[in-house]
């Protein structure tokens, strides 16, 4: 019930700090809804009178008392129907807003990786679109079935208090029937969540233009249309079990109402035909029977919707509240000039999982450049994750400039390291900005970019394109009138795009290329290196790469093995110790002299 009360409180503050005039209106409209009934009822019943007694005055007061609400209920109907619409806009403005603040403030990849968190986030997504709104609207629309209930009540009295106790004490069983479906709802709508995520990613997959080539060679349209429909059917068979549960439930309830409705009637009846009442009296009691009946219904509805709104909402503030900045905020990283040293660090990225690094001690002194290779699965882009403080060690320390990073503030440390990912992203943006996210202080300054794509190889490519740096990288959304205008780049052309986001960071202290040139030809891979080791002079730099001969001018080269140190040195002091590096340099390269002149050592 607390947690009930505090979501309220919450729902009804965003309503209130999005549109103030739009809150104070509903409840206006909320409190002349709930009185209209009743107001109805009894001018109704004016009316009736004054025909049968002839009396003037209340026939007058009866017609003026209904026209005018038959005047002000259709034109309250629109104004209420434009104040939720407008509450609507500036509510889904806030929530969106609240939402991708938290989304983007977690300085972590563990929520991310989680795929509860997924869940909740999706969760969050939708019931940031309509829940805040919903939930003080049936707030609101709780308070005007009250009031109509209410007042309604207190008419049923004057005729008979018993039979008004009746009719109320039969809409009790509703009304709890109603709490625990509501419950039973939001559980269901959990279990649904996994369910319908994976039905997206199908669908999101079977959509996908990257996965278009394989899902047509591999002909695996039909497979993951079927595994799409599994997830979708599972999640309607657990929807459609409570919706059965909720015919069931008020089904029953709803003719149990009814019933005691009209015992209450037939009691009301017989006290007329009695001489108890007139047939206005009676007009009253029939009319304020409907209504409670009706408000009891409109409760009903209110409640297993607040249920489950409130379940969603409650995903909501909770992915709203996680993520904000702590309390104290921390020290910012000072820049680099002694070096980033790893100390005795153990990772692994859940206690369920193994480990990924074993005691991994090393230090990049500023000026100098590491090389880190090993085979796939060593823990090479572990590192780097760990490095920009994506995850924290699990054991272990990492220090930059002497301080862990895990006391540093991570936006200031990131400031301070440049980096091109192994699974770098391609954005579907102009050519000119997928440079510029590198760096978005360079987004007005077309020199600043064009010096990055030049140091990356690229510039050549670009100024080609049909609209140069301004076209759109990306076919998905072709400009009609110019089909030219979305060009897709080859995957070396995007590696370099990469590349140079990364050269953008021009004063970052650490250089991270993490297999920078994997996907460039031999020729152009040779021009990068010898590119990317004068951009590493002067700072610290950390090469990550499979191809052995891009590495050998780095100052020290360590070789990772299931996540521990194999050797280390440099590749003259390697290649004499004749240990695993020296075996893969030549073995490397006499691939190469087979590539290259078609003979062997
Ligand atoms: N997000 C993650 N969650 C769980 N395990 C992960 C995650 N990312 C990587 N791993 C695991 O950690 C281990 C090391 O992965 P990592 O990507 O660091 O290897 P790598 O040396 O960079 O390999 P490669 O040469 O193939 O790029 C692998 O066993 C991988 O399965």
């Amino acid at each position: 019930m607390r947690r009930a009360g505090f979501l309220i409180r919450r729902a009804l503050a965003i309503h209130v700090g999005a549109a103030p005039w739009a809150a104070a209106l509903s409840v206006v409209l909320m409190v002349v809804g709930g009185l209209t009934p009743v107001a109805v009822a009894w001018f109704t019943r004016a009316i009736i009178e004054g025909l049968t007694t002839r009396g003037t005055t209340e026939i007058v007061t009866g017609v003026a008392g209904l026209g005018l609400l038959g005047l002000l209920s259709p034109v309250l109907a629109h104004v209420s129907h434009y104040v939720e619409r407008e509450t609507e806009r500036r509510v889904l403005v806030r929530t969106q807003a609240e939402l991708f603040t938290a989304v983007s403030a977690h300085p972590g990849l563990a929520e991310l990786e989680d795929s509860g968190y997924h869940d909740r986030l999706r969760l969050a997504g939708e019931a940031s679109r309509y829940a805040p709104t919903q939930l003080s609207t049936m707030f609101l629309g709780v308070g005007q079935e009250l009031i109509t209930i209410g007042t309604f009540a207190a008419t049923l009295m004057v005729w008979s208090g018993p039979v008004a106790a009746l009719v109320f004490l039969a809409a009790a069983p509703t009304l709890v029937a109603q709490i625990r479906l509501a419950r039973l709802r939001g559980a269901m709508l959990e279990r649904t969540a996994p369910l319908f995520r994976r039905q997206a990613f199908y669908a999101g997959l079977l959509l996908d233009m990257r996965a278009a080539k394989e899902i047509r060679l591999f002909g695996l349209g039909g497979f993951l249309r079927g595994r799409m429909m599994r997830e979708l059917h599972a999640a309607q068979d657990q929807e459609r079990r409570q919706d059965r549960i909720a015919l069931r439930v008020d089904g029953s309830l709803a003719a149990l109402t009814g019933v005691v409705s009209l015992i209450a009637l037939a009691v009301f009846v017989r006290q007329v035909l009695n001489g108890h009442g007139t047939v206005g009296d009676l007009v009253v009691v029939i009319a304020a029977l409907a209504a409670v009946q009706m408000s009891v219904s409109g409760l009903v509805q209110q409640l297993a919707m607040a249920g489950e709104t409130m379940i969603m909402f409650g995903h909501y503030v909770d992915v709203t509240a996680a993520g904000r900045a702590p309390a104290v905020p921390l020290p910012e990283a000072p820049p680099l000039r002694r070096g980033l040293e790893f100390d005795d660090v153990w990772f692994r990225y859940s206690p369920d999982h193994d480990w990924v690094l074993r005691g991994v001690t090393f230090t990049i002194p500023y000026g100098a450049s590491l090389a880190v290779v090993g085979e796939n699965g060593a823990g090479k882009s572990t590192l780097v994750k760990l490095i920009c403080g994506f995850h924290p060690p699990t054991r272990g320390v990492i220090r930059w400039d002497g301080a862990d990073i895990t006391g540093l503030d991570p936006v200031s440390l990131r400031a301070r390291i440049s980096a091109t990912f192994q699974d770098f992203m391609s954005y579907e943006l102009s050519a000119h900005d997928n440079i510029a996210v590198g760096d978005v202080t360079a987004a007005d300054d077309p020199e600043r970019i064009v010096t990055a794509a030049r140091t990356a190889g690229v510039d050549d490519a670009l100024r080609a394109l049909p609209r140069g740096y301004d076209t759109v990288l990306t076919r998905a959304f072709t400009d009609e009138a110019d089909p030219s205008a979305g060009v897709v780049l080859s995957g070396g052309q995007w590696q370099r795009m990469a590349l140079a986001r990364a050269c953008l960071r021009d004063g970052a202290d650490l250089l991270i290329l993490d297999e920078p040139s994997s996907g460039l030809d031999v020729a152009a891979e040779h021009e990068i290196h010898r590119r990317l080791s004068a951009l590493r002079r002067g700072r610290a730099g950390l090469l990550i790469s499979h191809r052995l001969n891009t590495v050998r001018d780095a100052d020290l080269i360590m070789v990772l093995h299931d996540g521990t140190i194999l050797e280390q040195g440099d590749h003259a002091a390697l290649m004499a110790a004749n240990g695993r590096y020296a075996e893969l340099f030549r073995l490397q390269a006499s691939g190469y002299d087979v590539l290259v002149t078609g003979t062997t050592p």
